[in-house]
């Protein structure tokens, strides 16, 4: 069990410089899938010109298709103690959607971001999912654990929607509550410009070969 997550945690070696460079290529790309994935959802174009985009598509997949990695990207490292997660669902990289871009840390320990949530992230209409939420508060407080040095896997994460959250701008945050043996306690929100639409807590437990590791789980900065 542990073994087959551990296998996904490689240091690759890569330089800093290399780290940049593929930031540099494939950000940019990230980001124009991301607005294909909206134009998916939008776009009135009529038949003939949907077909049309979709044979530039086709191209764009053979293009990227031809030298590719298979399987989960996993957790990468280098020497500097960079660390790329740029496959997560939440807030990876290279992920078109994942729809936590930066993350921030304030001296006190608390983590924040704040997005925008377009219309492909929608549930009830016109508002934000509600999976989509606890997406983000999982990341989040798991974050807030890893970063206060007390990395863990979710246990239990409970959610309470308190009032809808509407599409567009939201704010995420989490704090470490409290360390009981290898269970962190993390509270956390969603918010809109008006206050608090969804609480969370989690309780972020540390497996025994991760404890083993623990140093070099919670050194590691802020994903990138
Ligand atoms: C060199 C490498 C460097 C790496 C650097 C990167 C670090 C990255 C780290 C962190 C990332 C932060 C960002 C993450 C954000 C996203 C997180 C996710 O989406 S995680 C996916 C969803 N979660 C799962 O799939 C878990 C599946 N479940 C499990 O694996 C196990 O059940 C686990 C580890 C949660 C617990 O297993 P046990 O065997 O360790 O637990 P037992 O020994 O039975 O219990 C320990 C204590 O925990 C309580 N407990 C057990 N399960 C619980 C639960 N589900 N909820 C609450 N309490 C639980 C027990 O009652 C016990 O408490 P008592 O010590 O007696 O007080």
């Amino acid at each position: 069990m542990t073994d087959s997550m551990l296998e996904l945690y490689v240091h690759d070696g890569l330089s800093d410089e290399e780290i940049d460079r593929q930031k540099a290529t494939y950000g940019p790309l990230t980001k124009d899938v991301r607005e294909l994935i909206q134009l998916a959802l939008q776009t009135r174009a009529d038949a003939d010109d949907v077909a049309r985009a979709r044979e530039h598509l086709a191209a764009a997949r053979e293009i990227l298709g031809c030298d590719r990695e298979d399987g989960p990207y996993g957790t990468r490292f280098n020497d500097s103690g960079r660390f790329r997660n740029w496959g997560n669902a939440a807030i990876g990289l290279r992920n078109a959607i994942a729809p936590i871009g930066e993350l921030h840390e304030d001296a006190d320990g608390r983590v924040w971001a704040d997005i925008h949530l377009g219309p492909i992230y929608e549930g009830p209409a016109g508002h934000v999912h509600g999976g989509v939420s606890a997406l983000l508060l999982d990341q989040i407080l798991g974050d807030a654990a890893r970063l206060s040095g007390h990395p863990g896997m979710t246990g239990t994460l409970t959610v309470r929607y308190r009032k809808r959250t509407p599409l567009g701008a939201v704010h995420v945050e989490a704090k470490l509550d409290r360390v009981e043996g290898r269970k962190a306690f993390v509270v956390g929100h969603v918010a809109d410009a008006e206050g608090i639409c969804v609480e969370a807590e989690g309780i972020f437990i540390a497996p025994v070969w991760m404890v083993e590791q623990r140093d070099s789980f919670a050194e590691t900065p802020r994903p990138e």
